[in-house]
């Protein structure tokens, strides 16, 4: 089915995926970012169906059961998904369109788009990723911990990708993954 690129944007909470997603999207709007359906409750300023549908657990039991997600996880005590017929559609008329998710859903994406763009964001160090999380000011102490447990998980698994980013300097990573979706051939 593939016209258009599916690129899969991996790495742990906080190391700046969603920064540098805005910022490639300023310069190149034509690509799509896939917005994602999750049971999270909105942190303040987020706006159902534009950073996410934000959904009941019933409701995104059924989606999941009916088939109507790509792929999902549970991450941090609530699920997130990629709806299925926006990606498939964009993909169909040639576009390029990003899956800003986890580790769990970017193996399971491996299954289903074998030749999508796997790219992982790394932080210069743990202790600057918690500063970003801290400093973000957006979650309780407890999904700090959480989030913090699970990104020494996913960063062990930073290999399993095409492309490893480190976002350290900002404009830096920001031209690596200008470079790695546009002029994948030099990595
Ligand atoms: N290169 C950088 N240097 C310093 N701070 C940065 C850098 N990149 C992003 N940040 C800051 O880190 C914080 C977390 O960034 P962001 O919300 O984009 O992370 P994320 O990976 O999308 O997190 P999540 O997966 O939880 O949504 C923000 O306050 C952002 O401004
Ligand atoms: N497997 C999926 N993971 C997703 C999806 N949408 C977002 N995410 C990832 O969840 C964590 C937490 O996000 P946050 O907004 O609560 O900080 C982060 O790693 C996202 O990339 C999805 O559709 N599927």
């Amino acid at each position: 089915m593939e016209l258009g690129k599916l690129i899969v944007f991996t790495g742990p909470s906080g190391v700046g995926k969603g920064t540098l997603l805005r910022a490639i999207l300023e310069k190149y709007p034509e690509l799509e970012i896939s917005i994602s359906a999750t049971t999270r409750p909105p942190r303040q300023g987020e706006v159902n169906g534009k950073h996410y549908y934000f959904v009941s657990r019933d409701k995104f039991e059924a989606m999941a059961a009916a088939g109507e997600l790509l792929e999902w996880a549970e991450y941090a005590g609530n699920y997130y998904g990629t709806p299925r017929t926006p990606v498939e559609e964009k993909i169909q008329l040639g576009k390029f369109v990003i899956l800003e998710i986890e580790l769990v859903g970017a193996r399971e994406i491996n299954k289903t788009f074998p030749n999508a763009l796997r790219i992982f964001v790394l932080p210069p160090s743990l202790a600057e990723l918690e500063r970003r999380i801290r400093d973000r000011a957006q979650d309780s102490e407890d999904a700090i911990a959480r989030r913090l447990d699970r990104a020494k998980i996913e960063i062990d698994a930073a290999d399993e990708f095409d492309v490893q980013i480190i976002n350290d300097d900002f404009d830096i990573a920001l031209l690596n993954l200008e470079h790695a979706i546009f002029s994948p051939g030099i990595y």
